[in-house]
């Protein structure tokens, strides 16, 4: 299991689409800090049981390929039995599986000390659902970044325009819904507002501004 340190952890969590990954990476960059992607392990963890063969409702079975994952993370690529997944991973189906996967708590549990292990000097931005309440409780400052519905469907929808893939909005609102409702339900480490996580509402702001406000937390607390 995990040593206590004394290195510092950012904890950014939050529904799909509210800027998790760009705030976060952005943070981590401003600091020099390392940076963790969790959602990608679950991502990675739905595309290998797919290449498998492998039902996600089998548990004990997508548990083991989470618990064997031959994942690396090279300065913004990310592979997958040494190839490229980098962008198949960020697809709606996958981005669905990674959900529906991470319900599972043998699967979470799997890969628990994966993501503790990025905890390295002189510090670590970690997003995804349960950075601050189960990966990393004593992280020094926890941020819950949302935006509504509407705000997240539009900014992915965007995002897949963007990227020259077809995107239907009311499709991807509805996709967006159902994870987080998901997300929100599961009985093992759901996605929710924990009591010390300073709220980030980005509905009506823009990345610069929420970057700038993260940093600002940060700054108050060292
Ligand atoms: N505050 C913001 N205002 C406008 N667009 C944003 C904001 N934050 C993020 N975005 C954009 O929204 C999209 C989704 O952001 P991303 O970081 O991938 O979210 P998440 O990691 O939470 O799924 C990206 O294209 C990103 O540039
Ligand atoms: N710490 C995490 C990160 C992601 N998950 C699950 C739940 C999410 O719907 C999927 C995909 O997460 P990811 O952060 O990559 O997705 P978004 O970019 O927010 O759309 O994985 C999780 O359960 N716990």
């Amino acid at each position: 299991m995990s040593t206590p340190s004394s290195t510092p952890v950012i904890a950014i969590d939050g529904p799909s689409a509210s800027g998790k990954g760009t705030v976060a990476a952005r943070i981590a960059a401003a600091l020099g800090f390392h940076y963790l992607d969790s959602g990608a392990l679950y991502r990675l963890t739905a595309l290998a049981a797919i290449h498998r063969g492998v039902d996600f409702k089998s548990q004990q079975e997508v548990a083991s390929i989470a618990a064997t994952l031959n994942a690396s993370f090279l300065e913004g690529m990310i592979l997958l039995d040494d190839e490229d997944a980098t962008e198949t991973i960020r697809s709606e189906a996958i981005g669905e599986g990674a959900s529906q996967v991470a319900t599972h708590p043998l699967v979470r549990q799997a890969l628990l000390q994966r993501q503790r292990d990025f905890q390295r000097d002189p510090g670590l931005v970690a997003d995804g659902r349960d950075m601050g309440s189960v990966v990393f409780p004593n992280a020094v400052l926890k941020v819950f970044l949302t935006a509504s519905p509407a705000e997240r469907a539009n900014r992915r929808h965007k995002q897949l325009i963007a990227k020259g893939e077809s995107a239907i909005l009311t499709d991807i609102l509805q996709d967006i819904e159902q994870r987080d409702a998901r997300d929100r339900a599961r009985t093992v480490a759901p996605l929710q507002i924990l009591p010390d996580a300073k709220l980030l509402d980005t509905t009506q702001m823009g990345i610069d501004c929420a970057v700038r406000q993260v940093l600002n937390w940060y700054a108050e607390i060292i």
